[in-house]
């Protein structure tokens, strides 16, 4: 006796698509099976997500064994790209699913990279009390500080602790309720970073993979300046990761902003929404608004990018504090900590609505 038709489906109906993560059962991948009794030849066409792929070789490999071991001699597969209606239905779900295995945890943790057409807007200061804001909402909150070679976020929040490695995971530390990887953690007395795209590629994954982050409601990334290496890797890890894009109020840099914008529309990446910082000056004397570094950059680069100005931070450094030394996070009373308060509260209602 040798295998029929239907032993051939059934012992490929439980392999998996490599893409979807769904069954071949499930997406309808078993094409056709035929079978040649005397050569005890077994030839199969499956279709599944992606063509051509080392994931392809993998599952031809994986497919041919269970064939082999159940009796074939020879089998011969041949492969299609499954319909597009399959795909755009499970993709969604899988894309979850690949995210959250990178990170472990509960399955529902929201990604959100901030990106800034260049250095110095203030990024790394968005990110920080973003992620400050969310947490005093009731949300927890991680930070990937992704800015590799400028790094800021912990001295912005004030963090002298290193991180601490328990087995084989690295413990984020944790500073105002939210914890925090940053490569500045891992380099000696602020020595420059010299590496190139593809260990930077290969430190973000391990800041995804060998960082015990346990239950995280958001994971904020500070992006590096620009649209870069990083801002590419990004892209491709996290596929439903949003992003918010930061810019100052001068019309040309708003102009610079809108490349990292349209690098985010371009893979696919859903825009939250730009936020303004340094928008204007308070006078201390006459209580008005001083627009020091121009106006509309917000606004014209919302316009260009399809989206709405979630919030304009005015320049203005947090309150000196005596006890807590953090230079870069907005007290919950100062006028940009209640700023960051809506924002943040915006985020959650557009996320979770
Ligand atoms: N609204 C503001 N008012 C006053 N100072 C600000 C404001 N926003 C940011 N800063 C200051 O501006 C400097 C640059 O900010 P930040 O490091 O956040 O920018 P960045 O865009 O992340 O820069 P880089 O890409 O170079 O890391 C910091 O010293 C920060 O404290």
């Amino acid at each position: 006796m040798f295998l029929t038709k239907e032993e051939v489906i059934e012992l490929l109906n439980p392999v998996k698509d490599p893409f979807l993560y769904i069954t071949f059962e499930e997406a309808g991948a078993i094409k056709e099976v035929s079978i040649k009794e005397d050569k005890k030849h077994v030839s199969v066409k499956l279709a599944i997500a992606k063509l051509n792929t080392g994931e392809q070789m993998q599952l031809q490999q994986e497919v041919v064994g269970i064939l082999k071991r159940a009796g074939a001699n020879t089998v011969g597969l041949r492969f299609e790209k499954l319909p597009d209606e399959v795909i755009r239905k499970y993709q969604p779900v899988a894309d979850k699913k690949k995210e959250q295995s990178l990170i472990g945890g509960s399955g529902n943790t929201k990604f959100i990279a901030v990106a800034s057409g260049k250095g110095g807007v203030g990024k790394s200061t968005v990110t920080v009390n973003l992620a400050v804001s969310l947490m005093r909402l009731g949300k927890k909150v991680g930070i990937i500080d992704a800015d590799i070679y400028g790094f800021s976020v912990p001295d912005m929040m004030g963090i002298e602790n290193r991180p601490v490695v328990r087995g084989k995971k690295i413990l984020p530390v944790e500073r105002f309720g939210v914890k925090v990887i940053s490569m500045g953690f891992f380099v000696e007395d602020n020595s420059p970073i010299i590496w190139r795209g593809p260990m930077l590629g290969k430190m973000l994954n391990s800041f995804f993979t060998e960082v015990e982050w346990g239950d995280l409601d958001y994971l904020l990334l500070d992006l590096p300046p620009g649209t870069g290496d990083i801002a590419m890797d990004v892209h491709e890890l996290l596929p439903t990761c949003k992003e918010i894009i930061v810019t100052t109020p001068h019309p040309s840099a708003a102009f610079v902003a809108a490349r990292a914008g349209q690098m985010a529309l371009k893979t696919n990446h859903e825009i939250l929404g730009v936020i303004e910082n340094m928008s204007y000056f308070v006078s201390e004397k006459t209580g008005e608004k001083e627009y020091v570094f121009g106006q509309g950059g917000g606004k014209k680069l919302a316009e260009v990018l399809n989206t709405k100005v979630l919030g304009q931070l005015r320049l203005q450094q947090p309150y000196m504090e005596e006890d807590i030394f953090a230079p870069g996070v907005y007290q919950e009373d100062h006028p940009n900590g209640k700023e960051y308060h809506k924002i943040a509260a915006k985020i959650i209602a557009k996320l979770e609505e």
